[in-house]
């Protein structure tokens, strides 16, 4: 809907006849997002090569476990000149590898032409046109400022940041953060248990992403707090749904199949739990999530291994997180 505000043409690649037909005759995509009506200028279809042949933009927001299928699919048809741009968050199972990582890898051409598009915005409201503000990165400046060209709107601003590492690391991780926030609420405990989640969340976020490569500063930005605090508080995100949903006692299949959306987080929660031991980072919030959806932990537990861990000092940790003397 953005794109097509910038009278771009879009045409939209889904799976589903179904899907593609309501989108084409109602201009309507009931299942994902029930009350929007779409530009009539988005066409639908189920045919990867007439979707993609010759788009100058191809925008990927499959999910991540979809993403190298979906690429792999779509490489034949894309020419050399497009810029390709993602907006999944999260990590590829079992090689733990980045999604711009498992783009190049798929389309091949010049890797400066990967953009990596994040930052807090729902689809509900980014339907609505209500106020929304997120991030491009790419190792191309150049390339970063032709999504910024492309995506910006009146509704949509678009800030260019070189950090592609920090961009995709923070997207992802923060569905962990919001599956925990999710949890807190349902449990019922209160606005300072779920400060302590953003803020010790954002602290492991980071943490991570500078062993990874980062610019620590990513995390202050959009991409970081901005879409942290987005989807730990959005009544919109499916990770605090699915966190909120488990506090109930509900089984972690029973959740995702209620949901029947996407919700990033429980992979992540995975993938992150074995990057915290490749690459030798304390990931508390993360270690705690990880038994409670793969360990049969009580939430209840979590929490009170959290409150009881070993006494630490906040800005001693800050500093040896950041490399800096205290
Ligand atoms: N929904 C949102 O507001 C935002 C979502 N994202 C990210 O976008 C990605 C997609 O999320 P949503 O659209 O929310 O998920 P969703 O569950 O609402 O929709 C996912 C779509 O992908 C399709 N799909 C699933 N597996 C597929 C496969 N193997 N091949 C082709 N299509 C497949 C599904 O049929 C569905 O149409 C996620 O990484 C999410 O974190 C990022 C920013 C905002
Ligand atoms: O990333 C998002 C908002 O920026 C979407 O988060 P959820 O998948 O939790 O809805």
């Amino acid at each position: 809907a953005v794109l097509a505000d910038n009278e771009y043409d879009v045409t939209l690649w889904t799976r589903s006849g179904h899907q593609a037909d309501e989108i084409n005759r109602e201009h309507r995509n009931h299942k994902f997002l029930a009350d929007a009506v779409l530009p009539d200028t988005i066409a639908a279809s189920t045919n990867m090569e007439e979707a993609v042949t010759g788009a100058e933009l191809v925008l990927f927001a499959a999910p991540s476990s979809a993403m190298r299928d979906v690429a792999r699919q779509a490489a034949p048809y894309i020419g050399e000149s497009a810029l390709c741009v993602h907006a999944t968050k999260g990590f590829e199972s079992g090689s733990l590898k980045r999604m711009t990582t498992v783009l190049s890898e798929e389309l091949g051409g010049d890797p400066g032409r990967l953009v990596v598009l994040s930052g807090p915005s729902h689809a509900e409201e980014v339907v609505r046109r209500q106020p929304t503000t997120i991030v491009v990165a790419s190792a191309s400046q150049e390339a970063a400022e032709q999504a910024q060209d492309a995506f910006i709107t009146p509704h949509f601003r678009v800030y260019t940041n070189p950090d592609v590492v920090g961009v995709e690391v923070a997207g992802a991780i923060k569905n962990i953060i919001a599956l925990g926030a999710g949890l807190s609420d349902g449990l019922g405990f209160g606005d300072n248990a779920k400060a302590a989640l953003l803020t010790r969340g954002l602290a492991e976020i980071s943490r991570l992403g500078m062993a990874m490569g980062a610019n620590p500063l990513t995390f202050a930005g959009l991409a970081g707090v901005g879409d942290l605090v987005v989807t730990c508080t959005s009544k919109h995100s499916r990770n605090w749904r699915a966190g909120s949903m488990l506090a109930e006692g509900l089984a972690l299949e029973v959740v995702l199949e209620r949901m029947g959306m996407v919700v990033e987080g429980v992979r992540t929660t995975q993938a992150a739990h074995e990057l915290s031991a490749q690459f030798g980072v304390v990931m508390p919030i993360t270690e705690q999530l990880y038994n409670v959806l793969f360990q049969s932990q009580s939430p209840r537990s979590a929490v009170e291994n959290l409150m009881g861990r070993g006494r630490t000092h906040e800005m001693e940790e800050v500093a040896a997180d950041w490399g800096l003397h205290h």
